[in-house]
C-alpha cells in the first residue's frame, strides 16, 4: 500500500498504542510460565510473531474479544517445535526466541523476512554455544536462518553491548530457566540500555529476579515465571508516541486557523504513563526543540502545542528508535540538528541513518551522514512534497508521514503498510487528528 498525505494542521486527542517492547516480553514471560492474561497488548505483525513462537514451544495464545491475550504457558520447558519459527520482521522475536530455543531438548530452526535475515545474530549465537547449546547460522555469516540445539546449562559468558541490547534481554529471559543461571559480562559499553531495564522490570513483575553486576548482569537459574497478579497490563508505547508528539510540534493547529506558538493548536495523547522506556526522552527532546509540551504522569496525558523549532544536538545511544522522528523534527527546525551515538541505528529493519538521509533529500532536506551520526541542516532546507520510499521499515514510514504534514504539496509514501509492525492503526490515528490520508496501491 502507498499513502498520499496532504499537508495540513493536526489537532485533537489520540490514544497511545500499547508498547511493543513490553508486549513481546509479556507474551514470552507468560509463555515461560503456567498461565497469565496480558491486558492491553499491542497486536501487531511483530507481536503476533512472538505469540506464534510461544505456540510453537507448546503454549497457547488466545485473543479475547476485549483484545486481552489469554496465554497458557509451556511451564519452563519449551517443546521442540514441529516446524520452522518464522519471526517475520521482528528482531526482538528472533533474539529472545533463539535463547528460549536453547532450552529445548532438540532442534529449533528460526527464520524471518529478508530484512531480518540481514541483521546481526552472531554474538548471541556464540554466547548460547558457550553456555552449552549449539547455535549457528545456516550460512555461517551470523545471520538467520538459525539452527539452535538445546539444552543450555548456563554459566558465565561475555558479550558485546554495542550491537544490540536484545542479546542481553534474551540471555536474562532464558537464563532464569537454566540450571546454573547466567552471569553475563559486557565486553563494551551497553547501547539501548533502557531496554534491559524494561526487561528487568517486566521479569520482576513475573517473579523473576535479575541483578546488575560490576561488569554486566546476572540471573539465577531454577526460577519460575508467575505474574504477581493474574493479569499483566501493557503500558503505552513512547516510540509510537514520538510520531504523534512530533506531529503536534510541527503541525499542531486546527481548521479554525490556530497560529504556531499561541497555544491554540493543542494535540493531546492519552495512555502515556511512565515506565522504564528510554524513548520517553522524546518528551524532553521536543521541549528542547522549542515545542511547549506538558506531561501529566499520573493521568498519563501529554499535551503539545506547535511552536517555531530550533535545532539541537541529541544522543540516541539509549534511544535508537527515536532517530527517524528526531531527523524530521530537525528538518523542520531552524538551524542544525546533530543526532549522535547512532551507529547501532544502522542495524535495524533497514539502515535508518542512510534511509532518513536519502528520503529527506527527496523532500529537499540537506543532511550529512557519518558512521555514527546524522546531521540535519534545517536552516538550508525547505520541505517539498515528493514520492518517498518507506524502505520496508515502519519507523521510516511514520517519520516521513510527519514530514508530509508540513511539506509544500502532497507526499506519497511507498510501502506504508509496514506500520503494521508496531502501530497498525497509525494512519487511522492521523485521520482522527484531521490529516487527509489517501491509501492506494
Ligand atoms: O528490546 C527491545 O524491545 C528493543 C530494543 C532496541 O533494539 P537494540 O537493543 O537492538 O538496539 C530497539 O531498537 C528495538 O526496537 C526494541
Ligand atoms: C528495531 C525495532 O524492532 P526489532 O529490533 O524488534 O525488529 C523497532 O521496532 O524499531
Amino acid at each position: 500500500m502507498d499513502v498520499t498525505i496532504s499537508p495540513g494542521p493536526v489537532g485533537g486527542t489520540v490514544p497511545a498504542p500499547p508498547s511493543k517492547s513490553y508486549t513481546h516480553r509479556a507474551i514470552l514471560a507468560a509463555g515461560c510460565g503456567q498461565r497469565a492474561v496480558v491486558a492491553d497488548p499491542l497486536w501487531s505483525a511483530d507481536t503476533r510473531a512472538t505469540a506464534r513462537a510461544v505456540e510453537a514451544f507448546g503454549g497457547a495464545v488466545e485473543r479475547r474479544t476485549d483484545g486481552a491475550l489469554e496465554i497458557q504457558g509451556f511451564e519452563g520447558t519449551p517443546a521442540v517445535p514441529a516446524d520452522v519459527i518464522d519471526c517475520a520482521n521482528s528482531g526482538t522475536t528472533m533474539r529472545l526466541v533463539t535463547a528460549i530455543a536453547a532450552l529445548a531438548d532438540g532442534t529449533t530452526v528460526l527464520t524471518g523476512d529478508e530484512s531480518l535475515r540481514s541483521r546481526p545474530q552472531g554474538p548471541l549465537l556464540d554466547a548460547l554455544s558457550e553456555l552449552g547449546a549449539t547455535a549457528r547460522s545456516t550460512r555461517g555469516n551470523g545471520q538467520a536462518p538459525l539452527i539452535v540445539d538445546g539444552s543450555m546449562a548456563g554459566g558465565t559468558v561475555s558479550i558485546p553491548g554495542d550491537v544490540s541490547s536484545q542479546y542481553v534481554t534474551a540471555l536474562l529471559v532464558a537464563g532464569a530457566l537454566t540450571d546454573a543461571g547466567i552471569d553475563l559480562r559486557l565486553e563494551t559499553e551497553l547501547k539501548s540500555a533502557p531496554y534491559v531495564e524494561v526487561t528487568r522490570e517486566l521479569l520482576a513483575d513475573f517473579g523473576v529476579e535479575t541483578r546488575e553486576t560490576a561488569d554486566g548482569f546476572a540471573v539465577a537459574g531454577g526460577q519460575s515465571y508467575h505474574p504477581a497478579d493474574d493479569t499483566y497490563a501493557v503500558p503505552g508505547d513512547f516510540s509510537s508516541i514520538s510520531y504523534l508528539l512530533a506531529a503536534g510540534a510541527v503541525a499542531g493547529g486546527d481548521a479554525s486557523g490556530a497560529t504556531a506558538g499561541t497555544g491554540e493548536g493543542t494535540l493531546e495523547i492519552t495512555g502515556a504513563r511512565p515506565s522504564a522506556q528510554g524513548d520517553s526522552a522524546i518528551v524532553e527532546h521536543v521541549a528542547e526543540f522549542g515545542a511547549p509540551v506538558e506531561w501529566d504522569r499520573d493521568d498519563g496525558t501529554l499535551t503539545i502545542d506547535p511552536a517555531p523549532l530550533s535545532g539541537i544536538e541529541v544522543s540516541v545511544a539509549d534511544t535508537p528508535d527515536l532517530l527517524p522522528t528526531l531527523a524530521v523534527l530537525g528538518a523542520v527546525a531552524d538551524g542544525e540538528t546533530s543526532i549522535v551515538d547512532a551507529e547501532h541505528v544502522r542495524y535495524k529493519e533497514t539502515d535508518r541513518i542512510d534511509a532518513m538521509a536519502s528520503e529527506l533529500a527527496k523532500l529537499g532536506v540537506e543532511t550529512t551522514e557519518e558512521r555514527d551520526s546524522l546531521t540535519v541542516h534545517g536552516d538550508e532546507s525547505t520541505l517539498t512534497g515528493a514520492t518517498v520510499d518507506g524502505h520496508g521499515d515502519h519507523r521510516i514510514v511514520m517519520a516521513l508521514a510527519v514530514a508530509a504534514l508540513v511539506a509544500d504539496g502532497e507526499t506519497t509514501i511507498r510501502g506504508a503498510e509496514h506500520v503494521d509492525v508496531s502501530f497498525p492503526d497509525f494512519f487511522d490515528a492521523f485521520e482522527s487528528l484531521g490529516v487527509v490520508v489517501d491509501r492506494h496501491e
